[in-house]
């Protein structure tokens, strides 16, 4: 469900400014077919609380705790997704070089089955492309713009991949809040 232009353009501006000033923004190493190598984008993770660490290609993060703007754009995506959300892992773009690969967020600690994650994007516009798993000919793209809020539901994640590629024209940065729920706290 792509629901562009939520936040209005003021605000949004504003909370992009926020966002890349007040959060810890971490240059992280990771292990890539069995390779150290440099994540080619900043991420930090937020959660209710310590318990809730999040642990992803090879290496594990503790959380922050929740900052305001942070909560702000988490009460809003709560309200319109209709889910709630006790972690998020959030990703600065710093230019278009800056990218993510084609993984799906499938990890057991959200569940089984069902459940929803949600996005809220900030910042230069980036495509946000689906890849069908049993065909790979079969993408969407969604081109997530300032204030645009994306919510991924059912079992999209069992079926889809996605990625935000590389895009050699775009110069200016985006901050991506992607929010999900925890429900086997004891597998982190
Ligand atoms: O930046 C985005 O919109 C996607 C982020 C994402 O897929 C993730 O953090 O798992
Ligand atoms: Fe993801």
């Amino acid at each position: 469900m792509y629901l562009p232009a939520i936040f209005p353009a003021r605000q949004s501006v504003a909370l992009y400014h926020s966002l890349q000033e007040t959060v810890e923004w971490q240059a992280r190493e990771v292990t890539v077919m069995g390779r150290r190598v440099m994540q080619p984008r900043l991420v930090a993770y937020m959660a209710d609380h310590a318990g809730l660490s999040y642990t992803y290609s090879g290496s594990s993060m503790a959380p922050l705790s929740w900052n305001e703007p942070v909560l702000k754009i988490k009460e809003r995506v709560e309200e319109l997704s209709g889910a709630t959300f006790n972690s998020c892992l959030l990703n600065f773009y710093r230019s278009g070089n800056d990218h993510l690969s084609f993984h799906s967020d499938n990890e057991s600690l959200y569940g089984s089955g069902s459940y929803t994650i949600a996005s809220a994007s900030f910042g230069s516009a980036r495509d946000f492309i689906l890849r069908c798993n049993i065909d790979h000919s079969n993408k969407v793209s969604y081109p997530l713009g300032c204030g645009d809020v994306l919510v991924m539901k059912g079992t999209l994640q069992q079926h889809w991949m996605h990625a935000v590629p590389r895009r050699k024209r775009v110069s200016g940065g985006r901050i991506s809040l992607t929010f999900r729920q925890i429900v086997h706290p004891e597998l982190c």
